[in-house]
């Protein structure tokens, strides 16, 4: 037992004699006086100690004897508590006194008569037992103050003897035990390690017997007070943490001036150590590597082994955990293989946990944590292990120091003791190469940066001094410099210059710009047009009277109003009418049909309010009706700026209206048979081809009724026939998605966000590529191919509709089925603008427009366009555009240029892998023999040849596959380029 304690053991039992002595005689001598002055307080201290009394009492008490074994409870907590604690022993006998006191306590307010003869021994008999009680209730609240006292009195005398033994902290208690006050400083679990315990992952103090041997104990272990004074480790504080520097990539070089060394090392927990051990102030510069040769090969195989597993583990070096023996020599190993080096010292880690006896081995499984590699790494100190260094050339001073010192000495704030104290007195600097300790995260950068520098070197694809393009736009001196095209992998099919991708033309090897410059499109005539008798818009008697029975009508029915004006338009006239204060604007919606009737009107519908207007408009059938003809709103078309002019027809007000395609963008076209979708699809169709070339906006008609847009197969605009069948539609569809992820790439490359800005640069900055046109994609009755295709096409069409407005890839969707799994929410969300014909029922139109109405349309071109930008739908009677008118406009696009189709392999069916020839040919690889073989064997079962039937079917890219075509040209199984046709197969080869 040490001094100390015995020292305050008998300084409480001392304590508590005086203190009782002083209380009995105070308490005796005052005690008359006491209960004189304050008979109500010791009447009532008497009442709670009455009540106290069965639960405290030991032999009276009506639960028995638990007031003891509560009692005893609390001994064995003091025990437990004190055990490693011995100035807190006096709390034994303290404890037993206060026992005692109780005891007598319990025993005078039982028992008032009669005197405990324990009292009567210590208190004499001239006290009853009333005076008795009250002097051993003070005596018991004495020793709750003495045991205070001594409590603290205790933990003084324990901090004054820590900061004795620890002069170096100023908190007499390591700044870790402060750190964590909840955590007792104790081990949970201990392994045995040689002579010595190694906790697990709480504090680890690190020493060094006589020998340089180093030892391990945790916080307070007595086993080891005995042991030298603990080694210090520096302070770590200021350390940044270590998984801060494998985030930012980098881990910070630092220079290390060692100091006068002290003799211990602070106690620290393994995640500070590893923090410290990677951490170091950035602001000094390493050395260059020719000072320290060999120093990236010579740094801590430890500090790297460790890196390595933290990397392993893609966890933060500092709370990296090592479980297996096996994972830590795994990484040991990868470190040496990186190093060359240590040898002797990685083995000297090896021995250190992995021959370990058997009873060891056990423990090892439950894991190192990197404070053991740390720790491992201090056994390279000089003087302690062999680490291969004899044998070592002579290193330069700071090689040497660097080597010298333990791998946990390293952070520039970080203190050796003596035994670690370099040979040279001299400044020493520690160097840790950055470039040999990239983390895991730093080598993906490096990646990255590497790709795109790869990325960045562009390599001249196409040299337009070897070409015979001709400049595109205003570019008038072909001479000068072009700037240079975003290189783009050899073997991609990725086309930089076309405006349009996968043409066949393109593919059969011509020059994309070459073969746009062939089409030299005329716009067709107007006279190809019929002019249609002007519409007379005079507000005759016969419309007057109408206005007025319609007033007439709304009076019958209560609804005071004025007729304010008529609009007379083609199909109707409209009659705008002001309420009277206080008519609802649903009391006129109601009488609909009622004025229908009145007004012998086939059908009448009422918009309340008119936008912008105080008045309700009642929109009344014409007796008869005008024809819109298609030549009178060409004008219109011209009347602004647009990229896909489009005319619809005429409001009621007679104002022309003509659209923007690449505006809208989209358009959704719905009405019931014969309403006039058909002929609305042909005046957009027209509008086209009367106001944009082929270079300028190229179209995809897919038409399952066969007969409604076949007219214009041939046409120049066309990228592909007219296409009938549901499957060329998604593989129609599916072309555009590559042709807009296509379009994205070429945007991107210089930097445009649109196609407008796009085609603009090409201009400005005369870049030798195609303008891109726009593409239209008019689908005539989509329902029949949507319930073939379903959710396909919806999700083809969906994305597109969503993504290709910013590339120049334009929809026309039209149906005749306006019904809910036709026109989705899905579309309909992708697709604002829309068009309603005449369909049968409210239902329907809320379908397309969001709102009735369309069910009150008169049908032949009657329509609601609701666009983009005005949800609110306007009544327009659509263009008219004969069979007769149709047919001479594509016959005379037809004339003016061949259509550039898209390659016709993007069209054909998936054909099954060949079996025939047992060649898995599409896997060649580099065999170019081979190559040949299997593709002149494709190209006599299909009878022709296509490079991109080839580079499909191969699986090879597209320039590759074109080589293959050209060389069976010249070996002369083939024919030359037949514009947008497969080449002929002119001989089976031998
Ligand atoms: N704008 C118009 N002006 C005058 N008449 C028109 C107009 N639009 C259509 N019509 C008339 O309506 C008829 C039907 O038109 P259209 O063929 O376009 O209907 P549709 O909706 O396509 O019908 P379906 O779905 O059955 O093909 C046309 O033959 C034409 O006579």
């Amino acid at each position: 037992m040490k001094k100390g304690a015995l020292f305050l053991i008998i300084l409480s039992l001392v304590l508590m004699v005086a203190g009782g002595l002083l209380a009995a005689s105070i308490f005796v001598s005052g005690l008359t006086s006491f209960t004189a002055f304050a008979p109500k307080l010791s009447a009532f201290i008497a009442s709670v100690l009455s009540s106290l009394i069965p639960a405290v009492s030991f032999s009276d008490s009506p639960v028995g004897l638990y007031p003891l074994a509560i009692l005893a409870i609390g001994w064995g907590v003091l025990v437990l508590v004190c055990r490693k604690k011995p100035l807190y022993i006096w709390v034994f006998p303290m404890s037993t006194v206060m026992a005692v006191t109780l005891y007598l306590l319990v025993w005078s307010v039982r028992h008032p008569q009669v005197l405990h003869p324990l009292l009567q021994l210590i208190l004499g008999t001239g006290m009853d037992s009333r005076e008795s009680s009250l002097v051993v209730l003070l005596a018991f609240i004495i020793e709750v103050l003495l045991l205070m006292v001594l409590t603290l009195l205790s933990r003084m005398i324990m901090h004054r003897k820590k900061r004795v033994a620890n002069p170096d902290s100023p908190q007499g208690e390591s700044s870790v035990q402060k750190q964590h006050p909840a955590k007792p400083a104790k081990t949970k679990k201990k392994r045995r390690h040689g002579t010595n315990e190694i906790p697990d992952e709480a504090t680890v103090t690190f020493r060094l017997d006589e020998n340089g041997k180093e030892t391990y104990s945790s916080m307070g272990s007595r086993e080891h007070d005995d042991a030298p004074a603990p080694l210090v480790f520096p302070d770590l504080s200021s350390a940044p943490r270590a998984d801060s520097l494998i985030k930012n990539g980098r881990t910070a070089p630092y220079v290390e001036t060692p100091e006068p060394l002290p003799a211990r090392r602070k106690v620290s927990r393994a995640s500070d150590i590893t923090d410290a051990l990677f951490s170091a102030p950035t602001s000094h510069e390493p050395p260059p590597q020719e000072e320290v040769p060999g120093a990236g090969k010579k740094r801590s195989t430890f500090m790297e082994a460790a890196l390595s597993i933290a990397e392993h583990k893609g966890q933060p070096v500092a709370s990296t955990k090592i479980f297996h023996s096996g994972q830590l020599a795994a990484a040991v190993d990868r470190s040496q293989k990186g190093q060359g080096g240590s040898t002797a010292s990685l083995s000297g880690f090896r021995n250190k946990y992995q021959g370990r006896s058997p009873s060891s081995s056990a423990d090892v499984s439950k894991g190192f944590t990197l404070a053991d590699v740390v720790t491992a790494a201090e056994s390279r100190v000089p003087g302690n292990h062999d680490d291969g260094r004899k044998n070592s050339p002579p290193m330069s001073s700071a090689q040497s120091s660097w080597q010298q010192a333990p791998v946990g000495a390293i952070p520039s704030t970080r203190r050796s003791s003596s035994e670690f104290k370099p040979a040279d007195p001299a400044p020493v600097t520690y160097v840790i190469p950055v470039e040999t300790m990239p983390p895991t995260e730093y080598k993906v950068e490096q990646k990255i940066e590497q790709k795109i520098e790869q990325r960045a070197e562009p390599a001249p694809m196409w040299d337009y001094r070897h070409s015979t393009a001709q400049p595109i736009g205003d570019a008038e001196n072909i001479g000068d410099p072009l700037p240079v095209e975003v290189a783009h992998d050899g073997d991609s099919d990725e086309d930089m210059v076309s405006g349009i991708g996968w043409l066949s033309s393109s593919n059969a090897g011509n020059s994309a710009l070459y073969n746009r410059s062939k089409l030299m499109y005329q716009f067709p005539s107007p006279s190809l047009l019929t002019t249609y008798p002007e519409q007379a818009n005079v507000i005759d008697d016969t419309i007057r009277a109408q206005g007025e029975q319609l007033i007439e009508t709304l009076r019958q029915f209560k609804v005071e109003a004025s007729l304010i004006n008529i609009a007379k338009g083609p199909t109707v006239t409209m009659f705008e009418v002001a309420l009277a204060p206080g008519i609802r604007v649903n009391a006129v919606m109601n009488l609909a049909d009622n004025i229908a009737l009145n007004l012998a009107a086939r059908q009448v519908r009422i918009q309340a309010p008119i936008p912008g207007k105080q008045a309700v408009g009642i929109e009344v059938p014409n007796k008869k009706r005008d024809t819109i003809g298609f030549k009178e709103l060409l004008p219109a078309m011209d009347a602004q700026e647009f990229a896909i002019p489009m005319v619809l027809g005429k409001t009621i007000t007679g104002r022309p209206v003509a659209i923007d395609l690449a505006a809208t963008p989209h358009l959704l076209i719905a009405g019931s048979t014969g309403s006039g979708k058909s002929v609305c699809v042909n005046s957009l169709i027209c509008s086209l081809l009367y106001r944009r070339t082929p270079k300028q906006v190229r179209l995809i008609l897919v038409d399952p009724k066969v007969v409604e847009l076949t007219i214009y197969n041939g046409i120049p605009h066309l990228l592909t026939p007219v296409i009938t069948e549901a499957k060329k539609t998604i593989k129609a569809l599916n072309f555009c998605l590559a042709e807009m992820e296509r379009r994205y790439r070429l945007l991107q490359s210089l930097g445009a966000r649109n196609i407008k800005a796009y085609n603009k640069k090409l201009q400005t900055e005369r870049i030798a590529r195609e303008k891109l046109p726009y593409i239209v994609v008019i689908i005539d009755e989509f329902a029949d191919i949507m319930l073939t295709l379903g959710k396909d096409l919806e999700g083809i069409l969906s994305r597109l509709a969503a993504m290709s407005r910013a590339v120049g890839i334009h929809l026309v969707l039209a149906t005749q089925r306006p019904s809910m799994d036709v026109i989705t929410g899905t579309i309909k969300s992708n697709i604002p603008s829309r068009i309603a014909f005449a369909v049968t029922s409210n239902t329907n139109s809320r379908i397309i427009i969001d709102e009735g109405g369309a069910e009150k349309l008169l049908g032949k071109g009657d329509m609601l366009y609701m666009s983009n930008t005005d949800p609110i739908p306007s009544r327009i009677q659509g263009t008219f555009l004969s069979d007769e008118e149709v047919e001479a406009i594509a016959s005379y696009a037809r004339t003016q240029g061949e259509p550039d189709y898209l390659d016709e392999a993007i069209f054909e069916d998936d054909e099954p892998e060949s079996t025939s020839s047992g060649d898995s040919g599409e896997d060649l690889g580099d065999d170019d023999e081979a190559m040949m073989r299997r593709a002149l064997e494709i190209v006599v079962e299909r009878k022709c040849a296509s490079a991109s039937f080839l580079q499909r079917r191969l699986k090879i890219g597209y320039n590759r596959a074109a080589r293959l075509v050209e060389e069976m040209e010249e070996m002369g199984y083939v024919g030359p380029a037949n514009g947008s046709k497969p080449r002929e197969l002119l001989r089976y080869p031998d």
